[in-house]
Formats: C-alpha cells, sequence, structure tokens
C-alpha cells in the first residue's frame, strides 16, 4: 500500500536577541540569540514517488533552487543514510508552500529541513526521537533545531544548542518583508569588516529580555530587543534605516532586523495595534509587503495526512 502524503507547518523565526561573537577556526560565530518562533509558515509535503523531486510555490518560490542545495533534499538525504537507505533515490517527491520570506532572516530554508525531517520521520515510521532528530538537524544548519523545537529559546554555540525559555503571553508583530534577500554569510562577513574597523561595539546580556519575556510585558520586551548583525544588515541595504524608522513612527513599540535580515520586525502592544501599524506601514511606500504575525507558536508539526489547507496568510500589499 502507498503510504499517504505527510504535510507538516513549521514556523518562521525573528531573533530577540543576537549577541555575536568573534569568528570561530571553523568559520561560525559564537552566538547568544532567544529565538522566537512567528505564526507566518511554510507547508512541507512528502509523499512517495517513483520519480523524486521538489517543487515549490508561494512567497518568493521563484528564487528557491528546486535541486540537491534545497535545504529540505540536503535532509532527505540525511536521513536516508542514517536509516540506511539509498540517498541517491529516496523515492520520495517534496512539494513547499512558502509563506516565510525567502533569504529574509527568517529562517526559511531552515524551516522547510525540519519539515522534511519531521514528515519523512512519519512517512518512513522510523520513531526517531526528539534527541535524534535535533541532532541531524544540527547537521544542515544552525537555525534546523530551532524550527523544529518553536516557542521561545535560548540558542548558544552556533545557534544549535537549544534550551527553551518561558514566554508568558502571546507578542503581535508586523512583518516589512524588502524586495530582496541579503545572504546569510555576506552579513556575517559585513559585521566582521565593520568590527575590524570599528571596534566591537555589542548588544548587552540576555538576562533582562528573559525577564522581560517571563513577564509577558511587550513594552517593557521593545526597551530589550537587539542584534549584533542589525548595523552590518544596514550598512549593506542602507534602506532598512527607513523602513525601522518608518515602524516607530506608525506606531510600534520597537523594530528590529530579524536575524541576518533584510526583513524587519516590529513588536506591538497587542493585535488590533498591529493591524493598525501594518496599515500605516504599508502606505509609507518603505517595503514589498507587510505582514501580522504573533509569537510564539510550535514548531514543526504534522497538520495532516493530505495535502493541507493553507489559511490565506493576513497580509497587506505596500
Ligand atoms: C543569522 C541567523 C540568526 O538566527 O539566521 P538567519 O538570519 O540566516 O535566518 C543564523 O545564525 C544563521 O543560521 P543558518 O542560516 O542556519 O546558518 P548556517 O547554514 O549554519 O551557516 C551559514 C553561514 O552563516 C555563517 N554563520 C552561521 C551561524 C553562525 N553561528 N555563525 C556564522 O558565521 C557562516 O558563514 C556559515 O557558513
Ligand atoms: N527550502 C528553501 N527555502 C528557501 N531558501 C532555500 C531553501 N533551500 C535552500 N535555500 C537557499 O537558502 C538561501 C537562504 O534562504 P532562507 O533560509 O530563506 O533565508 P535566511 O538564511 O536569511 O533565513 C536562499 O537564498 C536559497 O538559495
Amino acid at each position: 500500500m502507498v503510504p499517504t502524503p505527510i504535510t507538516v507547518r513549521v514556523p518562521a523565526k525573528v531573533n530577540l536577541h543576537l549577541s555575536v561573537g568573534d569568528a570561530r577556526p571553523d568559520g561560525y560565530h559564537e552566538l547568544v540569540t532567544v529565538f522566537q518562533a512567528l505564526s507566518l509558515t511554510d507547508d512541507v509535503t512528502v509523499l512517495a514517488a517513483d520519480e523524486p523531486g521538489i517543487e515549490v510555490k508561494g512567497e518568493g518560490a521563484d528564487s528557491v533552487p528546486t535541486g540537491s542545495e534545497n535545504l529540505a533534499w540536503k535532509a532527505v538525504r540525511l536521513l536516508a543514510e542514517h536509516c540506511g537507505r539509498d540517498p541517491e533515490n529516496p523515492g520520495l517527491r517534496i512539494s513547499i508552500n512558502k509563506g516565510i520570506p525567502v533569504a529574509g532572516g527568517m529562517a526559511g530554508g531552515s524551516a522547510d529541513a525540519a519539515a522534511t525531517l519531521q514528515a519523512v520521520n512519519h512517512l518512513w515510521r522510523l520513531e526517531l526521537g526528539r534527541d535524534e532528530l535535533s541532532e541531524l538537524a544540527a547537521k544542515i544548519g544552525s537555525d534546523v533545531p530551532f524550527s523544529l523545537q518553536g516557542g521561545t529559546a535560548l540558542g548558544t554555540g552556533r545557534g544549535e544548542r537549544l534550551v527553551p525559555v518561558l514566554a508568558r503571553h502571546t507578542f503581535h508583530w508586523v512583518i516589512a518583508l524588502d524586495k530582496e534577500g541579503l545572504s546569510t554569510p555576506g552579513v556575517y562577513g559585513e559585521l566582521d569588516r565593520l568590527r575590524a574597523e570599528n571596534g566591537n561595539g555589542r548588544i548587552g546580556e540576555v538576562e533582562p529580555l528573559l525577564e522581560a519575556l517571563a513577564s509577558g510585558d511587550p513594552r517593557q520586551l521593545a526597551l530589550l530587543l537587539g542584534n549584533d548583525l542589525q548595523s552590518a544588515a544596514v550598512s549593506l541595504r542602507p534602506g532598512l534605516r527607513r523602513t525601522l524608522r518608518a515602524g516607530v513612527q506608525a506606531g510600534a513599540l520597537a523594530g528590529i532586523v530579524s536575524g541576518s535580515g533584510p526583513t524587519c520586525a516590529f513588536l506591538c502592544t497587542d493585535a488590533d495595534e498591529a493591524v493598525r501599524v501594518a496599515a500605516e506601514l504599508s502606505g509609507a511606500g518603505v517595503c514589498r509587503t507587510v505582514r501580522v504575525a504573533h509569537g510564539p507558536v510550535p514548531g514543526a508539526k504534522v497538520v495532516s495526512e493530505e495535502p493541507a489547507n493553507r489559511p490565506t496568510p493576513p497580509q497587506v500589499h505596500a
């Protein structure tokens, strides 16, 4: 009997705190980061098929590779090797429906890899546990373990070592998508360059932000958002300065570049305020599209054993 296709829904992330240390001998930077999973999601469906392949639709699909460079495909190969199947011929098709901006600093590729690990684990009835999946995830990319886990988490090492963090209440965000992506290694490289030129300006310790998350007060949290990669992203994409200013002028409590950018995330007092800020920001003409989102939400999760009926994400076109 042919197994039923499995669909996994997986969230985007924003880094509420991203403190970047020096480059390590392996080329990665040591991080202290707090991830939060947001309600912008991708759906990944895997099904058994004689003809393997990947199809991608949705947000930014044209710029996503459909060959072996796709992180979802890397996940399949790794899982096949791990369980003694032929990685060159896994007998699977993958269909990705993107709602997470591509190359936007929201871990969209990592999300698809995490979803694929979860879906294939289910489809092949491998019954790999959380820890084993997380170890495989870290081999694909630093952000992939968090995409599996979701919620809010403290990440150390290169971002792959996770501890869940208590976040009381839901936080409401406005997400501003830029026209074109930024390369993650390019942004880390720009930070190294800026630091070599100007010295090491770094954001503060993470503890006050953890306390703000536990209190659930968005006003307190807004004062503590910080991202060491922001200056590098702004240096490569100076227009982001205008976007960040426009979000705050529209009434957000604070704005931040998400990870390596160029997506900007604006924290708002509540859900109604986020819709109002999104409408005003979209009228300001500083970004391609504006979305509202909330977090924390769960990590990669099976939503159906049929291709999912995807809810239309709330969005406002600039
Ligand atoms: C910046 C962050 C913040 O969460 O996310 P994005 O903005 O890309 O979503 C992450 O550190 C991105 O993680 P991820 O996208 O998984 O990166 P990886 O595939 O592991 O690494 C890609 C490249 O990024 C750089 N890199 C990544 C992680 C890290 N701790 N130090 C680094 O210097 C290295 O140049 C590495 O070769
Ligand atoms: N499934 C995927 N979805 C999106 N991008 C992918 C995927 N697989 C590989 N990529 C590549 O990864 C790059 C980074 O994309 P993404 O993970 O969305 O951004 P970021 O690293 O900024 O969070 C893209 O430019 C694309 O070439």
